[in-house]
Formats: C-alpha cells, structure tokens, sequence
C-alpha cells in the first residue's frame, strides 16, 4: 500500500535547519514517487490547529509527519492529545536542541529517521505528561521537561535574545546557547520555597533555586541535567536544585557537562514516581519543552500520558 504523507513543517525550527530538511524530504519523496501534502506552519501554536484539521480527516493509507524542533512536535502532541485523537504521528528533529530526540535515541542524521519512518509498520508509544494548575486554569503537556526558577528565567532571556541563539545555533554550539545565559539569569534569579507531593508523601523546602517534573534527562539541547531519569519508564522525576553562590553554581555545571556527578551534591535533590504536585510559593519563570509559560506561583498537578509515533 502507498501511503500519502501530511507534512507539517516548521521551517523556521533550527535557525533554517527546519527549511533545509523540508526541502530535502520533498525531493526524496518525489524520487520514490510517495505522494504527500506540505503545510508549512506560519505562526506560533499555529501545529495545534493544523494537526487537528488533519487528523480528522486521516484516511487509512494516511500517515502525517512533523518536521520541526520539540517546540513544534510539542504543539503536534498537544494538539492530538486535546482532541483526543489516538493517531499516530512521525517526527523529524529539525531544531535547536532536539531533546525529545536525544531522550528516545533518535538517530541525528535525518535521513536516517526518514528511512525508518518510510518502512515504519507498527507506531510505538511514547509517554508524555500532562501538567494543570485547576485553580488558575492552565493545563498542558510536556515531552521533555516542566521547570519553574531557574531554567524558567534561562528560556526567557534566550527568547528575547533569538538573534544570539540563531547565530549559535548556525556553528553548531547549541549547548552554549544555554549556558552563555545562565550567568545572566543568575543575576537576576529569584528563589522561593515549595512543597511537592511525589506518590502520597509531601517534601517541603526553601530557598529554592529550580523545581521541575522530568520525562527524560535532558534540558537545553543535550545538557545531561537529570541523568537517573529515563523516557518511557512509567514514571516522572522532581528535581529540585537549591540556591548556592556563584563559585559553587559554576562546579555544579561542570560536573552536569562532565561526569554527572551533580546529582550526589547538597544542592541537588531527585525524587520519582508516578503521581506528582508541585507547588511554588511564589511567581516564578516557567518553561515548558523549553517555550515559557506565563510567570506565576502555580500549584502544578502531572500525570503520566502518551502519544504514538511512527519510527
Ligand atoms: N512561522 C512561524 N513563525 C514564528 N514562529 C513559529 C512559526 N512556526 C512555528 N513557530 C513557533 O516556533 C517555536 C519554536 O519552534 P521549534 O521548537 O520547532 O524550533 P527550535 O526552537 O529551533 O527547536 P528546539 O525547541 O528543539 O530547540 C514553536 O513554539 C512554534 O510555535
């Protein structure tokens, strides 16, 4: 059976890597003679509306695959999962820091992932989370991570910095995108204290530096932040990180980026499980698949989701 392939590209993922990759599937398409569909997205969230459109009218010998970095495949995800639609998707990392990716072992060369995708029979499933705040009505997903300090303040000060992160990105040093912002973001950090329920049991602590819920061990395009956590192990991870001084935050790093020994630091604390709450008291910069989410004290219910892929 010939199957047509909807594709959603993000041709601005990447620093042009989106544009690149999009160009060179269509012509490799067009030389096999697969058919397919390219819808190109023109503006933010804008996957959520597209995927859905589609996906209601999928037909059996139809497939849609994504081209763009997790920004993009986590709109895809957001978009199936608020419909409620159990359709499968394929996914081709085109972006800056390909977290998502890296978690699932993805291969980096995208003509590999699409020869996997093409002869691709059975999709796999692939846990996500789905994070909500009732009392302020917000509610989402995450595929890599949902962090709040911190690396919430990181994300927003490379948000206002896109050329920075452009020009980085093109000389391939996606790793120091993130770190030449941590100094800036520590100046200004702000801690504050939590309480987090992990399966029943309640931890409370302050002077907190970041708290975040986990899919995976990775932040920041590649950044090993989280080491013990694994994708697709039925559970989620809390990491919290405590405020420490300059001196001390710059040893934590290196060994974050060397041998992962952060994790036995006094600063550095990881619970797992499966039903999670984190409550901040008060606002603090949140990011979601590295985009920010509102600043605010959110008081965060997760649980375990999922999502098929084609791979
Ligand atoms: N045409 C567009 N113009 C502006 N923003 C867009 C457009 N299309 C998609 N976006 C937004 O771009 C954001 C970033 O995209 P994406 O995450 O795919 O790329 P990236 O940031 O380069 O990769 P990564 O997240 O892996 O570092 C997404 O949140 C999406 O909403």
């Amino acid at each position: 059976m010939t199957i047509r392939y909807h594709i959603i590209a993000n041709l601005h993922s990447g620093s042009g890597k989106g544009r690149k990759i999009a160009l060179d599937v269509h012509r490799i398409l067009d030389k096999q003679a697969i058919p397919f569909t390219f819808y190109q997205t023109e503006y933010r969230k804008h996957t959520i509306t597209l995927i859905q459109t589609i996906a209601r009218q999928l037909k059996q010998d139809e497939r849609i695959l994504i081209i763009g970095g997790d920004g993009t495949l986590h709109e895809a995800v957001t978009g199936l999962i608020q419909a409620n639609l159990k359709i499968p998707v394929a996914y081709l990392p085109a972006g800056t820091g390909n977290d998502f990716a890296r978690s699932i072992g993805m291969s980096s060369h995208y003509k590999t992932v699409l020869k996997a995708i093409l002869k691709a029979d059975h999709p796999t499933l692939i846990e996500c989370f789905i994070y909500r705040d009732e009392e302020k009505d917000v509610k989402g997903i995450g595929l890599n991570s949902l962090g709040m300090g911190f690396d919430g303040k990181i994300i927003q000060i490379l948000n206002d910095k896109h050329t920075k992160k452009t020009i980085l990105s093109a000389v391939g040093l996606e790793k120091l995108i993130y770190l030449k912002s941590i100094s800036s973001a520590f100046k200004d950090r702000k801690t504050f204290d939590i309480s987090v329920t992990v399966d029943g049991e309640t931890y409370t602590d302050s002077d907190i530096l970041i708290v975040g819920a986990m899919n995976h061990p990775y932040f920041g395009g590649g950044i090993k932040i989280d080491p013990e956590s694994q994708s697709n192990n039925h559970e989620l991870a809390v990491m919290m990180i405590k405020n420490m001084a300059f001196p001390e935050l710059v040893k934590l790093l290196t060994k974050v980026l060397t041998t992962g020994s952060h994790i036995h630091s006094e600063h550095f604390r990881r619970i797992s499980g499966k039903e999670i709450a984190i409550q901040v008291m008060a606002t603090a910069p949140t990011q979601v698949d590295g985009e920010s989410l509102a600043e605010d004290d959110y008081h965060f219910n997760f649980e375990l989701a999922s999502f098929l892929l084609w791979q």
